[in-house]
């Protein structure tokens, strides 16, 4: 018998879930950040669960997938759990609940994100193609699957080095909404294995994310651009919203964890308060873009941009429009030049669409010393359907989210710095635009002509940046963004409402004035 079969077993003979889920699960739900519907308690019903194996037989280690029969959605959550027939000590802030007690059995359940002992059973696996196959019950027909993902040349890869290394810490990291991202390290201080993050997904869903699709592509196409992949685990369970009755999708996704860097926003805000030149990095981070772009298009299918298909992305610009204008009503006042900015995109040619990063932003991205730029996150944005986000999309998009990026750090520091010259910061992040339109127009030449970026910086003039700066298109989109920002602040952060709006403003005013200066 594998250590798995037995895993499967004993937490079968053993099950203090197999009945109607404890109360203390539906309590501890509720208190969590991933869990929307906070103030009402909810009643979850068990969906399935897949187990890991426990190195310690006083341990047993499943990760439920749970659904809110309370609410109307159709939300299926992940909760890993370790149960311990003592209680553990270290692990007391992460205690869920104890069962079993009356029956002088108790069982001590433990969040398993945060117990070292589950995360390394789950590294391993990972590394080792594990499989969870339909077992102990017909309410639990749930398929786990580990998945090493392996980079261009296999035998170097994280996965590979992975293999025989322990985790000597793991530690959950805080502050986050939808995913429990846990970092561990491991080895015996072995600086050729890196820390690894474990991004564990809670709401989960059905079709694959695109997070994990994309950088698995961009790592077998060999990106420097991209913390390196250690793996997944990609499940299937009961879905009766499904026509099928079945949902698939991936659970967990590990990566490098990229240690003592801050990301993007942080410092360029920074830099924006000191006053300091944050060209050169924007002009580095535009070519950084074009480079993941250009592998996207190589690897991944793409889109001739026919008149029928330009059509359908502005007439969803459209709506996404007046969607916003119900939520925002201030955005009415605009609406003939937000029209008239999104129409005028079709009278452009646009590239083939692609894959793209979907949610491109400074907080994305991280510049690491003798590395360069790092992207993160090919999960899109969190307001679009998931059916939406693994289209072929503008690359351009990316762009105008970057462009955006440099308007947020100037509004930011702007806002939080009173005393400084808005003009001044204002001009710094038009430097930073141009500079990032220029090593993303230098990057974006066709293979062979591409110059690498120290060619690049000595060579290139505005002109670079200049085309895609008075793209229509781009235009569009970077309106289409700062709409998205008005939702997405009115929703999370309402305070920085104005900025966004400013921005619609601006554009749309901007558009109208050069239009007058036509007449
Ligand atoms: N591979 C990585 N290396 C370094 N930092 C990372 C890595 N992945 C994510 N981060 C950072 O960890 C935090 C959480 O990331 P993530 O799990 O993607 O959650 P979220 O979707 O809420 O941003 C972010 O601040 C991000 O910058
Ligand atoms: O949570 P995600 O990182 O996936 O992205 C969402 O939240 C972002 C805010 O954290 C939001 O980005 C907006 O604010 C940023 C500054 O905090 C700014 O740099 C971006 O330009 C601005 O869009 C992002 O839009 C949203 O999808």
């Amino acid at each position: 018998m594998t250590d798995q079969e037995r895993a499967n077993r004993e937490v079968h003979d053993t099950d203090i879930f197999a009945g109607d889920l404890p109360d203390f699960l539906n309590r501890w739900v509720s208190a969590q950040r991933w869990f929307p519907n906070g103030r009402v308690p909810p009643a979850l019903s068990l969906v399935g669960q897949w187990t890991l194996a426990s190195p310690d037989p006083d341990v047993q280690l499943r990760t439920l997938l749970v659904r809110d029969e309370s609410s109307r959605g159709t939300a299926v959550y992940q909760v890993p759990i370790s149960e311990r027939v003592a209680p553990a000590p270290h692990l007391e802030p992460a205690l869920i609940g104890v069962a079993g007690e009356a029956a002088g059995a108790a069982r001590f359940v433990y969040d398993g994100t945060h117990d070292t002992v589950w995360v390394t059973a789950l590294l391993r696996f990972i590394v080792e193609r594990g499989l969870v196959p339909e077992q102990f019950q017909a309410s639990s027909a749930t398929i786990a699957r580990g998945q090493p993902i392996h980079a261009a040349h296999p035998s170097s890869s994280l996965a590979s080095r992975v293999i025989s290394c322990p985790v000597r810490s793991s530690r959950v990291l805080t502050g986050e909404q939808s995913n429990t991202s846990i970092i561990c390290d491991l080895g015996g201080g072995d600086r050729s294995v890196p820390p690894v993050i474990c991004k564990v997904f809670r709401a989960i869903h059905h079709g694959q994310n695109p997070d994990v699709v994309v950088q698995s592509v961009l790592a077998q196409a060999g990106s420097i651009y991209i913390p390196e992949p250690l793996g997944a685990v990609a499940g299937e369970w009961n879905d009766p919203g499904q026509p099928d009755g079945r949902a698939s999708g991936h659970l967990v996704f590990v990566q490098e964890f990229i240690p003592d860097v801050a990301d993007a926003w942080r410092t360029a805000l920074l830099a924006a308060a000191a006053g300091e030149d944050f060209s050169e990095p924007a002009r580095r981070l535009g070519h950084a873009t074009a480079g993941v772009h250009a592998d996207l298009a190589a690897a991944m299918p793409t889109l001739e941009a026919t008149p029928r298909v330009m059509v359908t992305m502005v007439t969803a610009m459209l709506d996404r429009f007046r969607q916003a204008a119900i939520e925002v009503p201030s955005l009415l006042a605009v609406r003939p030049e937000v029209e008239r900015i999104f129409a005028r995109a079709l009278t452009v040619p646009w590239q083939r669409l692609q894959r793209i990063h979907g949610d491109f932003h400074l907080g994305q991205v991280l510049d690491v010393p003798g590395r360069g730029w790092i992207l993160l996150d090919f999960e899109g944005e969190p307001l679009r359907a998931v059916s939406e986000r693994d289209q072929p999309d503008a690359p351009l998009r990316d762009v105008a989210g970057m462009l955006r990026s440099f308007d947020y750090v100037s509004g930011t520091v702007t806002h939080s710095h009173p005393h400084l010259d808005p003009e001044r910061v204002a001009a710094w992040a038009l430097a930073c635009r141009r500079a990032f339109l220029q090593g993303y127009a230098l990057g974006s030449k066709p293979r062979g002509s591409r110059q690498s970026m120290s060619d690049g910086e000595r060579e290139s003039g505005d002109h670079a940046g200049d085309n895609a700066g008075d793209n229509a298109l781009l235009t569009a989109l970077e309106l289409d963004k700062a709409i998205y920002e008005t939702v997405y602040e009115t929703r999370n952060r309402p305070d920085w409402l104005p900025l966004p709006l400013a921005a619609v403003r601006r554009i749309t005013s901007t558009y109208a004035r050069s239009r007058n200066d036509h007449d």
